[in-house]
């Protein structure tokens, strides 16, 4: 079966060489700024998050949009709502460097940049582009790597969201002190989705952090069903860039938090 997840990761390594050559990491560092751990503040200040993702295509199933550019995206999404951005820097999802910095430039939300982190390099690199958070893979990482890494991006001011699969990789989340947890329901060999892998995998976490389902939530109901169950947050791209009105089913993700705040 083709394994989708250890063809990016093998494809990233080169990237990684690349992008060293290009610009070694004493250069990174003596350029860059730290941030202010912008999605932290933004996700305390509010009961229920939507991270809008910006993602034209998808390794699984080719191109998901092709009526609008990232930027585009970005500016509906902020102007509907989400808290956060999250933006793919990575070829298989059409996603580049470049990309990231163009948003940057068109939107005052706090920005995670989408990518499969195997090196700390990208970590001073996604601070260098201006992002405020970056998403760490428990699968790809091993768990001294993961709490490493995730020192490492505090120290740049930026927040991390570890991005967990199954009871193992939530495991090794929870051995760190992370904030912020994502449950992916998106099998990272096959890519199909469910968010029965979040209900599944929350009587497992720790409710003190901030749990994030990500992938897979079409509709309303999914994301009512997933705050119900306790979730504080959905990261969507799909659900959002093949929508009729990508407007509208921002301000309905978003919503979901409204009407909690309604009846609370
Ligand atoms: O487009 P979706 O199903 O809403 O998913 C968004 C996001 O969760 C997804 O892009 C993602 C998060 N982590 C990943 C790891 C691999 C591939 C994809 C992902």
């Amino acid at each position: 079966m083709r394994d989708i997840l250890a063809e990016i990761v093998e494809k990233k390594k080169d990237i990684v060489r690349e992008a060293k050559e290009r610009l070694p990491l004493a250069e990174v560092k003596a350029r860059l700024r730290p941030g202010t751990f912008r999605m932290a503040e933004r996700f305390r200040a509010e009961p229920w998050s939507l991270i809008a993702e910006c993602k034209l295509q998808s390794p699984a199933k080719g191109r998901l949009n092709r009526t609008h550019t990232v930027d585009q995206l970005a500016r509906i999404y902020e102007a509907n709502g989400a808290s956060m951005l999250s933006v793919h820097t990575d070829p298989h999802f059409l996603g580049c460097n470049e990309d990231f910095v163009r948003v940057r430039k068109e939107v005052a939300l706090p920005l995670l940049r989408k990518d499969f982190v195997i090196d700390e390099y990208q970590l001073y690199e996604a601070r260098l582009l201006g992002a405020d958070a970056v998403l760490l893979i428990a699968r790809i990482l091993t768990p001294a790597q993961l709490k490493e890494y995730l020192y490492t991006t505090w120290s740049l001011g930026m927040d991390a969201l570890i991005e967990v699969h199954d009871e193992r990789d939530m495991a090794a989340a929870l051995a760190t002190p992370a904030e912020f947890i994502g449950i992916n329901n998106r099998n990272l060999v096959t890519f199909t989705t469910s968010i029965e892998n979040t209900l599944a995998l929350l009587p497992f976490a720790d409710r003190s952090r901030t749990l994030i389902s990500e992938s897979g939530v079409f509709t309303h109901e999914d994301a009512e069903k997933l705050r119900d169950a306790g979730c504080d947050g959905i990261l969507v791209g799909e659900g959002l860039v093949r929508a009729e009105d990508i407007a509208a089913q921002t301000r309905a993700f978003v919503g979901v938090g409204k009407e909690q705040e309604a009846t609370a």
